[in-house]
């Protein structure tokens, strides 16, 4: 079942639906992202790659509201997030890395919560509870503690999370963690899902895979600065897969930004 997105309708959200301007964030007293500008269109689907440490994880965080940026901006929907964090989160679905579950409340309850604390209740809520609930096969586990989900059925959790509210920007951190390949196949085929409904997605992962089976384009991030962006196409794979390598081994040596102007 394709569930139609958004708070919004599409009609009411900017072509241009996210814009970094100049972002950076200093973690543990190093800089984690750097001077991080790019823009996604409403509809596309990004995949922020990476090595361990590039910042990908700082970037979705300050993109979620999660964490503040040392400097620069924000805009989502045309409006400065920091200014209006409540809009900004109701157009938000973000499945944190480790996705911050409470392991006293039920898989139902944290449904719940979630749909609330994005502006949802009554009727609404329940609606959109329910679909959710179908669509990630939850059913059985609803009335489960979070506590004793296993690491997979954790993750779907954090899924249906993210997507309760059906938001516009569905912000997936290393989403295919503690997946089996099943669940893999049908997270994918859930994204395509979201994105045939109208949602934006942007993505992180270390594996050029997860990027190049459901994003149209790439962005690749080295010690917290962007070093490639462009889009994906068909028979590109190889050349992609040389790219991320060259820019890992140099260790973000290679001109930051090369190909930023290909992106959009
Ligand atoms: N909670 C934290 N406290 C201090 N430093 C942190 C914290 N989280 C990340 N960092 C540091 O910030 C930098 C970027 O980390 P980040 O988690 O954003 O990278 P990542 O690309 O998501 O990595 P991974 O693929 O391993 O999750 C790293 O140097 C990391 O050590």
């Amino acid at each position: 079942m394709t569930m139609p997105n958004a708070v919004l309708p599409q009609d009411i959200l900017e072509p241009d639906l996210l814009r970094l301007d100049r972002l950076s964030r200093h973690r543990a007293g190093r800089p984690a992202v750097q001077d991080l500008s790019l823009t996604l269109k409403r509809g596309q689907v990004l995949g922020l790659l990476g090595v361990n440490g590039a910042g990908k994880s700082t970037t979705l965080s300050m993109i979620a509201g999660a964490l503040r940026p040392d400097s620069g901006t924000i805009a989502l929907n045309g409006e400065d997030f920091l200014e209006h964090p409540e809009r900004a989160r109701r157009l938000i679905g973000w499945l944190p890395e480790r996705a911050p579950q409470w392991p006293e409340l039920t898989v139902g309850e944290h449904l719940d919560t979630h749909g609330r604390l994005r502006g949802l209740n009554g009727v609404a809520l329940k609606q959109a509870r329910e679909a959710i609930v179908e669509r990630l096969e939850l059913g059985p586990l609803q009335r489960r503690l979070a506590g004793v989900l296993s690491q997979g059925q954790r993750q779907r959790l954090g899924l249906a999370c993210a997507l309760v509210h059906k938001p516009a920007l569905l912000v997936l951190d290393e989403p295919a963690n503690a997946l089996d390949p099943i669940q893999v196949a049908a997270l994918r085929t859930l994204i395509r899902e979201q994105v045939s409904a109208g949602t934006t997605v942007i993505l992180s992962t270390h594996l050029l895979a997860e990027v190049t089976a459901v994003c149209d384009r790439v962005a690749i991030l080295h010690e917290g600065r962007l070093h490639h962006d462009g889009p994906i196409t068909d028979g590109d794979h190889k050349a992609l897969e040389q790219t991320f390598f060259d820019i890992a081994m140099r260790g973000g040596d290679s001109t930051p930004s090369a190909d930023r102007s290909r992106a959009a």
